[in-house]
């Protein structure tokens, strides 16, 4: 324990070490006679990324994960169990199906990944191990996390929309990955194609998987995938989100559908706060021809490492009309109008794949400020984002949630991040809905301290 502490502390400069264990002897005297019953009790901070720290991420994983995968993840940085890892490890090393349901940036992809690297067999030459994703861009994240970690003891394929089918099923037949990312349409051609068959796979991961369900587009397809997964011999099925709206209901249909076994645990991190708590949230109310000026004030106020500016998508109605969608608006207001250091990038869905591929490699590695649609708005891990703009207000307190957790990513970090949300006096009464569901508080910053920078 003090030596995990010791080494947490070394590797991040903003760890705090744990909380003092306390120990009570308490001996009940049973019709078997007296025993004594040893309860070690550690308080909990309230922060669901606190680091967990009673024992390395080694120590909770030995003699389950491959020793060549834990000193990968130790020279990445992966040295102590988060909270969210501490309690779902010992779970899922020991073959249990789970639902993952853990505050946003608190490690639920190192947890499930190390999961695959207990379950898969180094020396097999089959496809063992599927991670479902929402998106071409979480997509690339984790197959580069997976990569990281399998080093060269295994393949990792990244199966996903926009890339080349036709030769990744030659690939899948003739040199099998141990692990492939999927996107759910490019996993149904293959499937269809018969490059593999889901009846061979140890573990299947569906990350976001609220998404996936509320999508029109996928979830017929996922519910397929699913059904076909539960009559896999050997199999263990994980899900993992921040949000899991009416998780009970979710882990009933889990069990009815035997898209689990009877089983499944639920392990659920911190569920009276559904945000991380160190993040700022603000608001400001605004006229929708104020706007543009305000963000411009916002940014020369906050100066912000690195941002990203939600935009609501653009309308079908308004698409037909030809009108050009608000994110180009907003790109080129910036572009022209912006004089900080920040690269001014676009992403949304309508952008052809080679494009949506440059604008992520673009953000990583240095100071950007990335204008997105809500496509940036689910996994996209980038850790140097310090400021969240909501453009335009959020359609629900989800979205909410997983936009303003694109910031405060970094796990035993408690620096404070800044989420700012631009709305009209109409509506106020959502944001404050939005405030309830979720349990934060907002701040007003009045309109008049906006102007007095900017004129
Ligand atoms: N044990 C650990 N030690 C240090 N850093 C960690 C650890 N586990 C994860 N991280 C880092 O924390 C960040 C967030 O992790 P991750 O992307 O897995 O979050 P998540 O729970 O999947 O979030 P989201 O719900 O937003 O997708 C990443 O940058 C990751 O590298």
């Amino acid at each position: 324990m003090a030596v995990a502490a010791a080494m947490a502390a070394a590797a991040f400069p903003g760890y705090t070490p744990p909380l003092p264990t306390t120990t009570f002897n308490i001996t009940p005297v049973t019709h078997l006679g007296p025993f004594t019953l040893r309860l070690h009790v550690r308080p909990r901070r309230a922060a669901a990324i606190t680091a967990a720290a009673a024992a390395t991420l080694r120590e909770v994983c030995a003699g389950r994960v491959p020793d060549h995968v834990l000193q990968r993840a130790e020279e990445v940085g992966y040295v102590v169990p988060t909270e969210v890892q501490e309690q779902s490890l010992p779970l899922l090393l020991s073959g249990q199906d789970c639902i993952l349901h853990a505050q946003t940036g608190s490690g639920k992809t190192l947890a499930y990944l190390l999961s695959v690297f207990s379950a898969i067999d180094f020396s097999r030459s089959s496809v063992q191990a599927l991670v479902v994703v929402p998106t071409r861009e979480l997509g690339i994240q984790v197959t580069k996390v997976a990569r990281l970690l399998a080093a060269k003891a295994c393949t990792v394929m990244a199966l996903l929309d926009g890339g080349m089918l036709k030769r990744q099923k030659s690939w899948v037949k003739a040199e099998p990955p141990a692990i492939i990312v999927a996107t759910v349409p490019s996993l149904c051609q293959m499937v269809e194609r018969r490059a593999f068959t889901l009846q061979s796979i140890r573990v299947l991961v569906i990350d976001e998987v609220d998404f996936i369900f509320g999508s029109s587009k996928q979830v017929s397809s996922l519910r397929k995938i699913l059904t076909s997964y539960s009559a896999a011999s050997s199999r263990q099925t994980i899900f993992a989100s921040a949000s899991i709206p009416q998780h009970n209901r979710f882990l009933h249909d889990c069990i009815q559908h035997k898209w689990t076994k009877g089983d499944v645990v639920h392990v659920h991190v911190n569920p009276v706060q559904p945000m991380p708590s160190h993040l700022c949230h603000k608001y400001v109310i605004c006229t929708k021809k104020e706007r543009l000026h305000v963000l411009l004030s916002l940014l020369e106020r906050d100066a912000p490492k690195s941002a990203i500016i939600f935009v609501a998508e653009q309308s079908e109605r308004s698409k037909k009309a030809g009108n050009p969608p608000s994110t180009s608006a907003v790109v080129e207001f910036l572009r022209n109008s912006y004089k900080g250091s920040l690269d001014v990038l676009l992403l949304e869905e309508d952008m052809n794949f080679n494009a949506r591929a440059a604008s992520f490699s673009d953000v990583k590695g240095r100071g950007f400020m990335l204008v997105s649609t809500d496509i940036a708005s689910r996994g996209f891990d980038l850790p140097q984002t310090s400021h969240i703009y909501n453009f335009d207000l959020p359609k629900t307190a989800t979205d909410y949630l997983h936009r303003a957790g694109r910031t405060g990513r970094e796990p035993f970090s408690r620096l404070e991040c800044g989420v700012t949300t631009l709305i009209t006096e109409d509506e106020h009464f959502v944001l404050q809905r939005f405030q309830n569901e979720l349990k934060f508080h907002c701040e007003e910053l009045p309109l008049e301290s906006m102007f007095t920078l900017t004129s």
